[in-house]
């Protein structure tokens, strides 16, 4: 059986190797010739997975994004030729969620003022949106969520997307690109609903560069320094607006979801699913695939200030690291503000490549000493001895 693997994925050869040969391939530059001869086919967000790229292929049984998006996929041609698929909903939820309440800390510290103080409005209450209001609640902070698709059947309680922008002071966005029906997605942040904004809105994208309106968001950002932005995501990646950048107070390329553990299980999902595809019995374990964190005990004598709660999250994730990276790979000279070119996609590219893999807040454990006060550190996903 050969089995075609984008280079980005982690541990496929781990997981994959007893199952047939793997020859790993770069996803944003696959062609029809490259895979024609694929039994089963892996990949990421990058590649485009549709009649032209598998005209040239007969033989395909599976094809496995371990992605939560899955708008690169032509799911109902791939239903047609009865190729088996599946993606990896919520693999990367808990990265995503950690990656959303460490730049609101962040802004919170950069500009002077207290998160737990702000009301954070949600919209898209699926598995990551819900991860960033876990964090938050863990924390104390108040959350409003908007989510017309899923109000009448949850539970929670749900606000319209009025109201959220009329009470939140922070928004961060978590639904998926679509580009149709009464709920579409595409620019649902466009000019007029960026000028709505409240004076001093921070808005996060953490989903699809695509629900923002990235031309719209210079124009309004001229007029609006009030607002305060952070992009993970970007209108036309790989080659962002780079007149934009400047105007971002953390600018990261794609890779909210990038935790070691997020991608693992991301790999590990659709492991799990080809093996019950093929009719075999699952042999491999995912924790066991993961190193330990570089220390594993962090002793707590007090319960953290807000401050402290930031230096806790920085030393599992650096946001500023990322951050600045980014701004030297995609602006010539970042104190000038200057392009390096107006289609680099190779640095936004490289960047996602060589990422090095942050560890999601449970890697680290806090020794506690028995304190409950500081319970809500475990809720917010740190793992605990000492109780
Ligand atoms: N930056 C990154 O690295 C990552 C980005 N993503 C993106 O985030 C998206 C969301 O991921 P999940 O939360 O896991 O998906 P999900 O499917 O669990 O949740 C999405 C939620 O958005 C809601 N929704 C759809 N249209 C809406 C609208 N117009 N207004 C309000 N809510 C709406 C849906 O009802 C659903 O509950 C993914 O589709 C993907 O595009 C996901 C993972 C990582
Ligand atoms: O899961 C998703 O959806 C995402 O956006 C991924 O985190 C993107 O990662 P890549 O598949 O592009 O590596």
């Amino acid at each position: 059986m050969k089995i075609i693997a984008d280079e980005n994925m982690p541990y496929v050869q781990e997981l994959f190797g007893d199952l047939g040969t793997i020859e790993t391939v770069n996803g944003r530059s696959l062609t029809a010739e490259m895979v024609k001869d694929a039994d089963v086919l892996l990949v990421r967000s990058v590649t485009q997975v549709d009649a032209s790229l598998l005209s040239k292929n007969s033989q395909l049984t599976f094809v496995g994004s371990a992605t939560i998006g899955t708008d690169h996929i032509d799911t109902e041609y791939l239903a047609q030729r009865q190729i088996s698929f599946s993606n990896a909903p919520g693999c990367n939820a808990t990265a995503v969620g950690e990656f959303a309440f460490i730049a609101m800390l962040e802004l919170a510290n950069r500009f002077g003022t207290s998160l737990k103080d702000k009301v954070v409005g949600i919209v898209g209450a699926g598995n990551t949106g819900s991860a960033v209001a876990r964090c938050l609640q863990a924390y104390g902070v108040e959350v409003l969520l908007h989510d017309p698709l899923i109000e009448k059947s949850d539970p929670r309680d749900f606000v319209s997307l009025d109201e959220l922008i009329t009470r939140a002071n922070i928004i961060s966005l978590h639904v998926p690109i679509t580009k149709s029906g009464e709920y579409k997605t595409w620019y649902l942040f466009d000019e007029s609903r960026l000028n709505s904004l409240n004076a001093d809105t921070w808005l996060l994208n953490c989903c699809r560069g695509e629900v923002i309106d990235n031309r719209a968001l210079i124009s309004v950002k001229q007029q609006r320094a009030d607002i305060k932005v952070v992009l993970d995501v970007w209108e036309g990646e790989p080659n962002p607006m780079c007149e934009l950048i400047p105007y971002v107070e953390f600018a990261t390329p794609h890779i909210a979801g990038y935790s070691l553990e997020g991608k693992a299980r991301g790999t590990y999902m659709l492991y799990q699913k080809l093996v019950q595809v093929l009719g075999k019995l699952e042999e491999k374990e995912m924790m066991t695939l993961l190193p330990t964190f570089w220390t594993e005990l962090l002793t707590l004598t007090k319960e953290p200030s807000e401050k402290a709660l930031l230096q806790l999250c920085r030393f599992v994730y650096d946001l500023r690291d990322d951050d600045a990276l980014f701004r030297a790979t995609l602006l010539e000279d970042p104190s000038k503000k200057a392009p390096v070119n107006s289609s680099n996609n190779n640095g936004f590219d490289l960047m996602r490549k060589n990422h090095k893999h942050r560890r999601e807040f449970s890697a680290l454990t806090l020794a506690t000493a028995g304190q409950s006060e500081v319970d809500w550190l475990l809720n917010l996903g740190y793992s605990g001895v000492g109780r």
